[in-house]
């Protein structure tokens, strides 16, 4: 494995190296190197060519400044030779007549030719000068001295006689004897030997001379500057050494090429040389731009070297990272918990991709295939994987192949060959092919799926909940319009459903609710929806529908007799009905919102209308809101602005036949309105809460008026008022009990406070409790509506109750309802047992008085005795001595005011 991982380690750093990113600038460099190399070199070579030809130059000048100097020399000397001979044959005055007759003597124009005595007076001259003695000068000594044959080259001076400068030549003359007779001079003008300058070859700056023995020039030429008399250090025969080899010249420090040649017979060495600025002048310049070419060359290799590394490099880098990519994903592949194919595209003739072949796969497709790594190896996709073609993927797979990049998505796994419900696969482009990771999320899936079922359905019934009937009402409202329909919404709500749930319990209420959703979802169409708003409210939405309200009405019949079907719960039958509002697009709104507040104003009005039915919305409805909300201001003021009053109704003892007792009946003479019927204010009151103030009122005026009768010495009777759920709410009912009695007067004893019986269901122990404390007050309880609530016998018992009294709705069809006449005698039979006294109220005739009577009722309450009367109606039934009654005869409907009563 170690040696692989060295292997691997080192076939990387081989294709390292072997990336073009690298080895181009390695590259670069050594063509820059050899530009560089062959610029230098040939530069090199041009200065040691024009050093060479340099050299070979000043060989040149000096061989034809050296000739043509010798030249002049020469013939200088045969001048000195000739006036030597004649002189010395004829004497100095003769010899230069004769000479100057016969044309011997050069031109006067450039030598002056002179002779002197022994003494070193000057005897002839030519052209002709004034005498001027020459014993003081050196080159007189030195003949005088010494009787020598050659040319003597004194250093260039200025004659007394004239201003000019002069090189002198002299030789010395003799007598016959040999001595010394004088000597004889050639001055000549100094420029005379540099005149054969070359501008053109030597420049500016060459030079042209003559050098004596002694160190001293005798004439330099430095372009067109003639001057004399620089001393040497360096004496004239190693000048020659120099040759070759440029050197700063000692007069003016410039550097040339400098060649030296003596010049035989006189003490003088020619000099020539030319300015090493100037010979190399031509080569520097080539120099420059070599150089410059060589840099450009340079420069633009450079460039085109960065641009190429530069798209190498990125290549490279793409490369790599693929291969990173390749390489990671096949490491990771195994320990990975997502499934690995390594595809290979398949091309036909055109070139186009047929299939795809899977080159790798790793252990987690084995588990997600059920085929081992071999058996996937080969397969290709299209055979193996059919549906591949259908589903897009395959094209899919294609475009990554042929453009590249990735592609990845979630999708429903219809594939039975791959055993996951849901797959996320992603696919990245690969050489030749793709590389596909597929992970099974059904598991993400379904646990999204429990999330989005949570947040739109309702935990108990498992129904949409509001949020999703929403939309569903959005969506069926979208296609009705497309479609031309209309779509109903159906508002329910459980009657009495709070009664269930707080007799029985939350268990208990929560069965209710689900048996009720699953009934009502048993009604509908597939099409149709069921939700739960909240509560006990449930909404249908139905597409679809025909917008008329018989197309409708049969769904809405099954609906509301499937609710009302008893259910079993806690072991007790319970049956609860429904009502429901109902609201229709396009006709009632055109928005969810909209159709839903008008099905809950429909379902309000059902709701007032008795319960257990359903309504379609009306405009009115909201106009009935309003109203509502005019009637809750206005029971605000009414008590202050007397507008309520009290009617009281008799009760009769069916032993007796006396008149024991009224149920004082609130009544509200609206201002504009006129009467207004408690059924209609008295909710408002109990929702806005002005019940109590209300409750408070009625309890005071009740006394007030039970007292009064007693004055007025008409017999005691027990007055009941009507307690609602907030007055026995309210911590100051026994306070303001308190007060009314003491107030008015009024023995407690007298008193009867009226609870539903729902009120005690809310919450039994409580309820017991506060009845307990007014029961020590010394007040009697009753219970109000009874049939209509669930009390157990348990709890019954418990109550501190004088009197039950059965519900109007019991006594309504009692001679023709056998389930009535069976609730009727169940519950006078319940509270006989309980030590109870029985109440029927709603009594209207004489059938039903005698079923009641004859099933041992103890009390009556109704029209057939009397309706609800002013509290002078009472007193003067009170007075009229009706206080005693007999039963009238069945069939006969009795007036209050002729009431013959069945006892
Ligand atoms: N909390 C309070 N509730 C009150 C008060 N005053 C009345 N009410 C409640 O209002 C409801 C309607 O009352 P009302 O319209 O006055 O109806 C009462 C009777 O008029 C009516 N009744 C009496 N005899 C008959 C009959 O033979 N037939 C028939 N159809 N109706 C009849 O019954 C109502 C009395 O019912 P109940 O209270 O259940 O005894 C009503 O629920 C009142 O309780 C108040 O001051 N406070």
């Amino acid at each position: 494995m170690g040696q692989l991982r060295r292997e691997s380690r080192g076939m990387r750093w081989l294709r390292w190296w072997q990336d073009a990113f690298l080895s181009l600038p390695l590259f670069t460099l050594v063509l820059l190197a050899a530009i560089w190399g062959v610029t230098l070199h040939f530069i090199d070579a041009e200065r040691a060519a024009a050093r060479a030809a340099a050299v070979e130059s000043v060989q040149e000048l000096i061989a034809t400044y050296e000739a043509q100097v010798a030249r002049n020399l020469n013939g200088i000397d045969q001048t000195l030779k000739l006036l030597k001979y004649v002189t010395e044959k004829k004497g100095p005055e003769q010899a230069l007549k004769e000479l100057s007759q016969q044309g011997l003597l050069p031109s006067g124009l450039v030598f002056v030719v002179s002779l002197t005595d022994a003494r070193g007076n000057t005897i002839a001259s030519s052209p002709a000068a004034r005498n001027i003695p020459v014993s003081g000068q050196d080159y007189f000594k030195v003949h005088k001295a010494r009787n020598s044959d050659s040319v003597y080259v004194a250093q260039t001076m200025r004659d007394q006689s004239n201003q000019d400068w002069h090189l002198h030549f002299t030789r010395r003359l003799n007598d016959g004897g040999g001595n010394f007779a004088g000597i004889a001079i050639v001055e000549v003008d100094p420029a005379y030997f540099t005149s054969g300058y070359e501008r053109s070859r030597q420049g500016e700056l060459g030079v042209q001379g003559l050098l004596g023995q002694d160190g001293v020039l005798r004439v330099l030429r430095v372009g067109e500057k003639i001057s004399w008399g620089q001393s040497l250090a360096r004496a004239p025969q190693s000048l020659a050494h120099l040759q070759g080899q440029p050197q700063a010249s000692p007069w003016d420090g410039i550097r040339r090429y400098m060649a030296a040649r003596p010049l035989h017979g006189f003490a003088l060495t020619a000099v020539a040389g030319m300015a090493e600025s100037e010979v190399m002048a031509s080569v520097e310049q080539r120099r420059l731009n070599h150089l410059w070419e060589a840099g450009v060359a340079s420069a633009v290799l450079l460039l085109a070297m960065a641009m190429t590394w530069l798209w190498c490099w990125q290549g490279a880098r793409a490369r790599r990272r693929i291969r990173l990519a390749q390489e990671t994903y096949a490491a990771a592949s195994e320990a990975n918990m997502d499934s690995f194919f390594v595809l290979r595209a398949l091309r036909d003739e055109q070139g186009a991709i047929a299939d795809f072949r899977i080159t790798t796969a790793n252990s987690r497709a084995e588990k997600m295939t059920g085929l081992s790594k071999q058996e996937l190896q080969g397969q290709t996709l299209c055979a193996w994987l059919p549906e591949t073609r259908n589903n897009g993927i395959f094209d899919k797979l294609v475009r990554i192949t042929n453009l590249g990049g990735t592609h990845h998505e979630e999708m429903e796994n219809i594939m039975p060959q791959v055993d996951a419900r849901w797959l996320h696969w992603q696919v990245v482009g690969v050489e030749g092919g793709v590389v596909a990771i597929v992970r099974d999320i059904s598991e993400r899936k379904a646990t999204e799926e429990r999330i989005y079922h949570m947040a739109h359905h309702d935990t108990l019934t498992g129904l949409p909940n509001r949020s999703l009937i929403g939309e569903r009402l959005r969506q069926a409202i979208e296609r009705a319009r497309r479609e031309k329909q209309a779509v109903a919404v159906a508002f329910i709500d459980l009657d009495s459903f709070k009664l269930v749930n707080d007799g029985l319990g939350h268990n208990a209420g929560d069965e209710l609710l689900k048996q009720v959703a699953e009934r009502m979802a048993l009604c509908l169409r597939r099409e149709d929806t069921v939700g739960r708003f909240g509560g006990d409210e449930f909404v249908l939405v139905l597409p679809q529908a025909s917008g008329e309200a018989a197309g409708i009405a049969p769904l809405l019949e099954r609906i509301r007799a499937e609710v009302i079907r008893p259910v079993m719960l806690e072991g007790q039958e319970v049956q609860v009905s429904c009502s429901i509002g109902v609201s229709m697009y396009p006709r009632d709104g055109a928005d969810p919102g909209t159709l839903l507040m008008n099905a809950d104003a429909a379902m309000y009005r059902a709701k007032d209308g008795g319960k257990n039915n359903y309504q379609f919305y009306a405009c009115e409805m909201n106009a009935s809101l309003e109203e509502k909300l005019a009637l809750m201001d206005g029971l605000r003021k009414a008590v202050d602005e007397q507008q309520l009053r009290l009617e009281y109704q008799p009760k009769l003892d069916l032993e007796s036949g006396r008149i024991f007792g009224v149920e004082a009946l609130l009544r509200w003479q609206h201002p504009e309105r006129g009467a207004i019927r408690p059924d209609q204010f008295i909710p408002l009151a109990e929702e806005s809460g002005a019940i109590v103030a209300i409750g408070e009122w009625v309890l005071r005026e009740a006394c007030r008026q039970a007292r009064a009768w007693q004055d007025a010495g008409l017999p005691p009777l027990t007055i009941s008022v009507n307690v609602s759920p907030r007055q026995f709410d309210d911590l100051r009912l026994e306070a303001r009990v308190a007060e009314a009695l003491q107030q008015s007067g009024l023995a407690p004893r007298w008193l009867e406070l009226e609870v539903t019986e729902s009120l005690i269901m809310r919450d039994v122990q409580q309820a017991v409790a506060k009845m307990r404390e007014l029961e020590a007050m010394g007040l009697a309880l009753s219970i109000d509506d009874f049939g209509t609530g669930y009390s157990s016998l348990a709890a019954l018992k418990s109550f501190p109750i004088g009197r039950l009294k059965i519900d109007k709705s019991f006594v309504r069809d009692l001679a023709n309802s056998a389930d009535d006449q069976a609730i009727a005698r169940a519950i006078i039979s319940l509270a006989h047992q309980l030590q109870m006294r029985v109440i029927a109220e709603g009594v209207e005739t004489a059938q039903q008085c005698e079923f009641l009577r004859a099933n041992g009722c103890d009390e009556l309450q109704g029209y057939l005795l009397s309706p609800p009367l002013a509290a002078a109606g009472i007193a003067a039934l009170l007075q009229a001595g009706t206080a005693t009654a007999s039963i009238p005869q069945a069939g006969k409907t009795p007036t209050p005011a002729s009431a013959s009563l069945c006892v």
